[in-house]
């Protein structure tokens, strides 16, 4: 198969790369010569070839950003008119909705996706093979799109390890407000606190402030182009959170003239709680209901081939990683390993680790 893909950066490299090493010939096109360059030499495919023959392509992937996907797909349903045309842009409706006001011909070959993979940094330098391996990847057909260009899209995403699922354009959008877009801001809303906060207490930062706010890294510029096409779901999503912030400033609010006031201790506990169980829903690595792990905790020395030596005791072991997470107390010589395994093993795991002189946290 040859695929064209435009827009050459983190999501357009990221496809180039995958396709590739399954052997398909890519080529790649971007407005700007530097990313173009860039995602080139990273091996992500080849430039368009002045004149490129319409009948060379089959697949389209439009992975530019929000604001200019429609004009593109329209584009290039025009100069490829055998190709099936996809893109891959964050938000659906409004996407989806200029594609159909254009009426272009050929809107049978077009289908809408987006694939649940991506990183905090954009660029083609971020791109990776393997970011799709394992994601989402959902499949979002128009009312005039053909069979065939669904199934081929579905087929792209198994091809690079992802798992499509069919949703329309309005389902997808609300879906993605709850567990992209809110998430986005609310770390955004939140590192931005801590621009006031003295160093002195920065240090004392842990893993849950790394966690929470891991996304605030995120491009301003495509974030403010998402969420701006997906205002409504984003606010009904949001409007939810600003009540329960409400309730919760109240409660404050009383604590700070009363102990432990009854009323004020019981928000505060449900809403840890209304935590507990939204965490409890988000799916496990292998996809449905999050699955329970055991985690041995054991400390790893901060010199280069510790964590890899770690990884092998664990496999000479015969024991799976399900998980893991790493923690590094700023100024300290040592980190701190959680491994998650399944709870079968987890005993035998932290005697298997001892004998290796490995210090178990107990
Ligand atoms: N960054 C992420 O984590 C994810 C992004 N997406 C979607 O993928 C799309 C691309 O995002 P990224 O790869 O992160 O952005 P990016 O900024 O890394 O890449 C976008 C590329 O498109 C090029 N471009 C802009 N206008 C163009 C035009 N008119 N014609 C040709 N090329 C053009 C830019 O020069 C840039 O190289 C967006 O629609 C985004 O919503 C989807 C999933 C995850
Ligand atoms: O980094 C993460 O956790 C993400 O969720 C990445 C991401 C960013 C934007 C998308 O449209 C889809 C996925």
């Amino acid at each position: 198969m040859t695929a064209r893909v435009v827009g050459a950066g983190l999501l357009g490299a990221s496809l180039g790369l995958a396709l590739s090493s399954l052997g398909h010939r890519v080529v790649l096109d971007d407005v700007s010569p530097l990313g173009l360059s860039l995602a080139c030499g990273l091996g992500a495919g080849e430039v368009t070839r002045p004149g490129e023959n319409d009948t060379d392509v089959d697949l389209v992937i439009v992975a530019t950003p929000p604001d200019v996907t429609a004009e593109v797909v329209v584009r290039e349903l025009a100069a490829y008119p055998k190709a099936i045309v996809t893109d891959v842009a964050s938000v659906k409706s409004y996407v989806i909705d200029d594609i159909l006001a254009a009426a272009p011909s050929g809107l049978e070959r077009f289908v809408g996706s987006h694939p649940m993979a991506g990183k905090e940094r954009s660029g083609a330098p971020n791109a990776d093979g393997d970011l799709f391996k394992g994601r989402p990847w959902v499949v979002v057909p128009t009312p005039a799109t053909s069979r065939e260009a669904q199934d081929l899209v579905a087929t792209l995403a198994v091809d690079v390890g992802a798992l499509p699922i069919v949703m329309n354009a309005a389902e997808h959008d609300d879906a993605v407000a709850a567990v992209s877009h809110v998430p986005q801001l609310v770390s955004s809303l939140l590192a931005s606190c801590l621009a006031e906060v003295p160093e002195g207490a920065l240090s004392l930062a842990g893993q849950g402030l790394r966690d929470t706010t891991r996304i605030a890294k995120s491009d301003p510029m495509l974030w403010s182009n998402i969420l701006s096409v997906n205002a409504s779901p984003v606010l009904s999503h949001l409007r939810g959170i600003h009540d329960a912030l409400g309730s919760v400033i109240e409660a404050l609010v009383e604590c700070e003239s009363e102990l432990y006031p009854p009323a004020a201790v019981a928000t505060l506990a449900a809403t840890i709680e209304a935590g507990n169980a939204g965490v409890a829903r988000i799916p496990g690595k292998h996809g449905g209901a999050q699955r329970t792990y055991e985690e041995i905790v054991c400390y790893v020395p901060d010199k280069p081939g510790e964590l890899a030596r770690l990884f092998a005791d664990i496999g000479s072991g015969g024991i799976n990683i399900e998980d893991v997470r790493l923690e590094h107390a700023a100024g300290a010589k040592v980190g701190l390993a959680t491994i998650s395994v399944e709870p079968t093993v987890g005993e035998f795991l932290a005697a298997h680790l001892e004998n290796l002189d490995w210090s178990v946290v107990r």
